[in-house]
């Protein structure tokens, strides 16, 4: 995995729970033997609580890695927007990172390659490092179009923000056909598209490409973890389901460390 860091990101999506948090955080606080970067994702009325249990557990948790994300930002700084969360507000709640364009977010609320590349950078306006999701539907996959849709994705934030933006910032395929199918992409499948990604930045910037994590996101749980993390160039992952499980997460964190 070349020199980069691996990172494991829990998206909770529209789950989880404040005795969920306390969990992750017993069994986190128990880890010895290094960890890699993780962040909690979780609904963002949590980030509040769940930032004083981190910072009233922080002695416990030295030696973690373990830090919290937003699933979404408004593209606004701030204004007369109803129901939007700024990066302003996520950076004041503690916020390190925050995921940018999931699947759910393009599909189910209308958010555009365009818009998601001013979220982008509004993003690290904030102060915070975009988890950038780009990936592929069935039928795109099917129709020999995958490389296609992910250049497309991936152009729409590069021609706004250049190549340099993305030295702060973490990639995450996530093919839509794996995202809580129970049925994930294969090895190969995420090693070829990891490295098409990479590739793509390497171009404009062998650094970047080189430096960049890339992360997998889509069924990943115990199971099928070590093999996708032992890719060259998978770094991590970005877990749905296998988040809201505190040993089933804990134990995916481990294996990443294991892969380094
Ligand atoms: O953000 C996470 C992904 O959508 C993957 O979700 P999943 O692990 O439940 O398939």
């Amino acid at each position: 995995m070349a020199t980069r860091r691996p990172l494991v990101a829990a998206n909770w999506k529209m789950a989880g729970s404040l005795q969920l948090a306390q969990e992750l955080i017993q069994k986190f606080s128990r880890i010895s033997g290094g960890s890699p970067d993780v962040v909690l994702c979780p609904p963002s009325v949590y980030l509040d609580n769940i930032q004083r249990k981190l910072e009233a557990a922080s002695q416990t948790l030295s030696g973690c890695s373990l830090h919290l994300g937003g699933q979404n930002l408004s593209h606004q700084e701030f204004g007369a927007y109803t129901g939007e969360i700024s990066g302003g507000m996520l950076k004041e709640f503690g916020c390190k990172y925050v995921i940018i364009g999931h699947s759910e977010r393009r599909r189910m609320y209308g958010e555009t390659s365009d818009m998601v590349a001013e979220k982008f950078a509004m993003a690290q306006k904030m102060g915070l490092t975009p988890i950038l999701c780009v990936g592929e539907s069935l039928a795109a996959r099917q129709a020999n179009r995958t490389f296609e849709v992910l250049a497309g994705e991936l152009d729409a934030v590069l021609d706004k923000v250049g190549i340099m933006a993305f030295d702060n910032a973490v990639l995450a395929y996530e093919p839509l056909w794996a995202i809580g199918t129970g049925k994930s992409a294969t090895p190969e499948q995420a090693q070829e598209v990891h490295a098409y990604l990479r590739q793509r930045l390497s171009a404009l910037s062998p650094y970047e490409g080189e430096k960049i994590r890339i992360l997998y996101g889509g069924s990943v749980k115990p199971s099928n973890a070590a093999d996708l993390f032992t890719q060259p160039d998978v770094d991590g992952g970005l877990v749905g389901g296998a988040s809201l499980n505190a040993s089933e997460f804990v134990t995916l964190c481990r294996i990443a460390s294991q892969a380094e």
